[in-house]
């Protein structure tokens, strides 16, 4: 079983334009346009796998900072989600979902990864994994979510098909001894 994290960094934008004379203030996430590896030319956030002796935040972090620059605190790291990915049967990827509101520096691109601000209002779904839209929203409205999420058809999991789910929301997500 494979076990990775993605990080959802998120910030309100000022983008000054007028709606009524009223400035409207958007929500914006990061998301990465991936460019190698698994989920190739899909939008994700910034992720990847554990690496041994690594607990997940320090994984979600270390991530970030490797694809698009960014520094965060691990006590600003808030735990979103755990996603249980199947496939024929079997798990395949453990994953720990995070959110944050706080980061240093200005996302840049890298070899794995080119960021884009995005509004929280048009994520784009549809160059995403099928799943993402189930949970994902919810994720990013500050909800807790629980899903189990079922591909079939053999390797790469990214070539698989998705055929069924599982979410449970809203629930406590216990962060491990080790993941304080
Ligand atoms: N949003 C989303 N992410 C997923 C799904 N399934 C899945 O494995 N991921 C994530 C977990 C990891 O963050 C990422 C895959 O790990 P990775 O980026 O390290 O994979 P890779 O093959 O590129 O590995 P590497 O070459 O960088 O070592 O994709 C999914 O259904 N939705």
């Amino acid at each position: 079983m494979i076990e990775a994290t993605l990080c959802f960094a998120l910030r309100v934008d000022a983008t000054g334009e007028s709606v009524d004379d009223n400035q409207r203030t958007e929500r914006e996430v990061l998301l990465i346009e991936k460019r190698r590896g698994l989920g190739e030319g899909w939008y994700n956030g910034p992720g990847g796998k554990l690496e041994a002796g690594e607990t997940p935040r320090e994984c979600a972090i270390r991530e970030t900072r490797e694809e698009v620059g960014l520094e965060i605190d691990p006590a600003d790291l808030e735990k979103a989600a755990e996603l249980t990915f199947t496939l024929d049967s079997e798990i395949h990827t453990f994953c720990h979902v995070y959110r944050t509101e706080s980061f240093a520096g200005e996302a840049r691109p890298s070899e794995e990864a080119r960021p884009e601000w995005v509004p929280v209002e048009d994520v784009p779904y549809d160059r995403m994994w099928e799943d993402d839209r189930l949970w994902l929203p919810g994720v990013l409205e500050g909800r807790t979510v629980v899903g189990e999420f079922a591909f079939e058809g053999g390797e790469p999991l990214d070539e698989a098909d998705f055929v069924e789910h599982d979410l449970e929301w809203d629930v406590t997500l216990e962060e491990g001894a080790d993941d304080g």
